[in-house]
């Protein structure tokens, strides 16, 4: 499929330092997510958060990632954090979802098995600006690296959706390549080893540089 003048857009998520979200502008990465997920290792709190905005280059957005969390805490990070947008790893519904008045992402778990039915999934969520495919299991938390089989992505996904789980510098582009997605999500794969949070500053690069090498095959 050829895909004149397409860009693939890009997120690096779980963020804890002012010089990763820095970085990252100067890489041309589209947006850059915080977690507030109760049990993440990459958890941030809301102040940390919000101070890190002020790292961040223009036209790049700020993405708050849950997990189940009260809606009293979601209602706090966006007031004070100010994200573009909000991204959802739990079993909130669409209502819960919509009700910060905030675009969002729902994160869908591809890790189960289960072949995904995008009619259903549109239904579900009516109001999602778009769909995260992402590696985990049902339940489990995302931000592990596990991969799943990019086949199994549904041909009739009639809103965007981003590709996540286990991409590094070194699949990226092979994943971009199978399975054209409007964006593509990355943690663990662009840190430092064993070091959950703490970005490596020639992975964030190389990952950059293999997506829009994919953008231009
Ligand atoms: O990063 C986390 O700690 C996290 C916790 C709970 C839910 C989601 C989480 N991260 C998201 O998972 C994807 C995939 O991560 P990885 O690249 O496989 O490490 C990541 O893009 C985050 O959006």
């Amino acid at each position: 499929m050829s895909r004149p003048l397409y860009r693939t857009r890009v997120k690096f998520c779980g963020l804890t330092r002012p010089g990763d979200v820095r970085l990252a502008g100067e890489l041309g990465v589209d947006a850059v997510g915080f977690v507030f997920a109760p049990a993440s290792r990459r958890r941030v709190e809301i102040d940390a958060a919000a101070a890190m905005t002020h790292a961040l280059a223009p036209l790049v957005d700020s993405v708050a990632l849950f997990m189940d969390n009260a809606a009293d805490e979601v209602r706090e990070v966006v007031r004070q954090v100010k994200p573009a947008l909000l991204q959802f790893h739990g079993n909130e519904d669409d209502a819960f979802c919509r009700s910060f008045g905030v675009a969002y992402i729902k994160a869908v778990p591809m890790g189960g098995g289960d072949a995904l039915d995008p009619l259903s999934l549109h239904s579900r969520y009516p109001a999602a600006s778009a769909f995260l495919l992402d590696g985990h299991a049902p339940g489990a938390a995302g931000g592990e690296g596990h991969l799943f089989d990019w086949a199994s992505v549904p041909k009739g996904m009639t809103k965007p959706f981003l590709l996540a789980g286990g991409l590094t510098p070194d699949n990226v582009f092979d994943a971009v390549v199978a399975t054209l997605p409007w964006g593509v999500d990355v943690s663990s794969g662009i840190e430092v080893e064993g070091d959950p949070g703490v970005k490596d500053g020639a992975r964030m690069r190389r990952f950059v540089e293999e997506v829009r090498r994919a953008d231009c095959d």
